[in-house]
């Protein structure tokens, strides 16, 4: 299958200019073939938690809308970054997905905030950690600072999930650990992962883009530059299980020993 990662320049606060610039995109990488396209973190309102409150809407408002209509009108995979979602008892930094068909296949809202850039002082972490059904194969998402804690990563590789979307605004300062983690956890869960970063800044923080797709054996199928762009890759899904049953990896785990 054909994925592109839309590696957006987002604007703080611009709503406007964002889904202008999200839909191009999406259209552009879908002229060029692409069968499941990825957005980035927050690439509707970026990190404007000053103004919450205009950004939140429900999960079935106007952002969810916007990702229907895309993915039913080109038939796509659509794995639509996040946006803040207003959950009814409190706002979650929340992805969802869509089929070809235009169906909501996947609701993940982020479990692990990042203090370091304040969010843990607006929004909600989310309690769950579904997988979802992409054609034959099981994927999962997480979002960002997600990557850090391995154990979720784990429990969506257990489940058997083949592939590992990651949607995110990670800053240029800490780039190397979004490159090399992004890396550990396709090679020590053996699926692929698809990294979708922002490019661009806002007033704290810069945004150097290195979207990433990586094999199951950690191979950098292709990786971006640090401009806004669409990364494109084919990759195959099927090839997960005979990476897993080259090196059991996952069966030779001793779970019952590990005091975590
Ligand atoms: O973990 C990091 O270094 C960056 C994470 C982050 O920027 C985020 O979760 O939005």
């Amino acid at each position: 299958m054909k994925v592109a990662v839309c590696q957006l320049n987002v604007l703080q606060g611009d709503r406007e200019s964002n889904l202008l610039n999200a839909e191009q995109k999406i259209d552009e990488a879908v002229s060029n073939g692409a069968e499941i396209v990825v957005l980035p973190e927050m690439w509707l309102s970026g990190y404007d938690f000053k103004h919450l409150s205009k950004h939140s809407e429900p999960i079935d408002g106007e952002t969810s809308l916007f990702l229907l209509r895309k993915a039913k009108q080109h038939q796509i995979w659509l794995i639509g970054g996040s946006f803040t979602a207003d959950r009814g008892d409190g706002v979650y930094n929340t992805s969802l997905s869509y089929n070809p068909s235009g169906e909501l296949i996947n609701t993940y809202s982020k479990m692990h905030l990042i203090g370091l850039m304040k969010e843990d002082q607006y929004l909600k972490g989310g309690l769950d950690s579904p997988l979802f059904d992409l054609g034959n194969h099981r994927a999962s998402t997480v979002i960002c600072y997600d990557i850090r804690f391995p154990e979720l990563m784990r429990h969506y590789a257990a489940e058997n999930a083949s592939v590992l979307f990651v949607p995110a605004q990670w800053p240029i300062q800490r780039e190397e650990h979004w490159r090399i983690l992004l890396r550990a956890r396709a090679i020590e869960n053996q699926f692929f992962v698809i990294g979708a970063n922002a490019a661009g800044r806002n007033e704290n923080d810069v945004f150097n883009g290195h979207s990433m797709i990586i094999s199951p054996l950690g191979e950098i199928i292709a990786e971006a530059g640090s401009e806004p762009t669409i990364l494109y890759a084919t990759i195959d899904l099927d090839s997960v299980s005979s990476v897993r049953e080259r090196m059991p990896v996952l069966k030779d785990r001793r779970p019952e020993l590990y005091k975590i």
